[in-house]
């Protein structure tokens, strides 16, 4: 018998405008895609195409004085729209694990990484200070992550893009997020860094059946890692469709010209 399982993320109608003072501009089209569980869904398209735009209005991150937001999300079956910013707060990072471009951000300078670690744990679980440093450094173990006990004691300035980006997957390896939202992870990186953050991404994705919105204007990343890919373009989604069939059997004319930009180290489909 099939059973019908429902959507980890529905996103429909999803807008943004920009209010200028002077009038509105639109920044996204009305989008829509959905996510299954397990799934890697990639959104792809060249620079200011509305990917992170996209993934702002998903989170409700966006500046609600200067944008306007309509349409529905739903986690799980849960309209967000209609939760408050406390509830959208204890979402995001239990329910939706957070990978940004910039890691950096998304630690705060004067704190060890392990405190940090520690208070995200506590804040979304029943655990212990002693129970969640112990959840912590195994966590960084897992991610291959060299000499974890040392390394909670140090503060983000001390490791390197990749490390902070592996230390932002060990905290949803703990939290085990429904869905994580990465938005162009891996762009700062060099490409051994690279291959790592890739991988445990995708662990995450196997071992807990997170759904991850992938976000990368790289076409050979989200050849690697998406089941299924939507392209922007000028805030709309042009095309979409699963991976292998849109580098295959690619339909809109700007699919063609990012598929044809590429550079020929990315053309080849590699597995991790
Ligand atoms: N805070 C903001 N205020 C005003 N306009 C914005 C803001 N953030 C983004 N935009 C505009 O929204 C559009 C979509 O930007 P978005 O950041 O989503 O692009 P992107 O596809 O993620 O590009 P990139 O790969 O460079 O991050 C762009 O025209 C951008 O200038």
């Amino acid at each position: 018998m099939e059973v019908d399982t429902p959507n980890v993320l529905e996103v429909r109608n999803l807008q943004v405008n920009l209010n200028t003072g002077t009038g509105l501009v639109s920044l996204l089209e009305p989008v829509h895609f959905q996510l299954g569980k397990g799934r890697v869904f990639g959104l792809v398209g060249e620079s200011g195409s509305g990917k992170s735009i996209t993934c702002k209005a998903i989170l409700q991150l966006l500046d609600q004085r200067r944008m306007e937001v309509s349409g529905s999300v739903r986690l799980n079956g849960r309209e967000l729209g209609s939760l408050s910013s406390e509830e959208m707060r204890c979402i995001r990072g239990k329910e939706i694990g957070c990978i940004m471009q910039n890691p950096m951000n998304a630690f705060t300078p004067v704190f060890t990484i392990g405190a940090q670690f520690i208070e995200t744990l506590r804040t979304h679980t029943g655990l212990s200070k002693r129970q969640a440093r112990e959840r912590a450094t195994a966590a960084l173990a897992d991610m291959n992550l060299p000499e974890p006990g040392k390394l909670m004691r140090m503060y983000p300035f001390q490791l390197s893009g990749g490390m902070l980006q592996r230390v932002m997957i060990a905290i949803s390896m703990c939290l085990q997020p429904a869905l994580v939202i990465a938005d162009e992870p891996t762009t700062a990186l060099d490409v051994v860094n690279q291959l790592k953050v890739l991988r445990e991404l995708d662990r995450l994705r196997m071992e807990y059946g997170t759904s991850i919105l992938l976000v990368s204007h790289d076409l050979g990343v989200i050849s690697q890692m998406a089941d299924e890919v939507a392209v922007m373009y000028k805030g709309n989604i042009v095309e979409q469709a699963e991976v292998y069939e849109l580098f295959n059997n690619p339909q809109h004319k700007y699919t063609r010209e990012l598929l044809q930009a590429r550079p020929r180290s990315s053309k080849a489909l590699s597995p991790l």
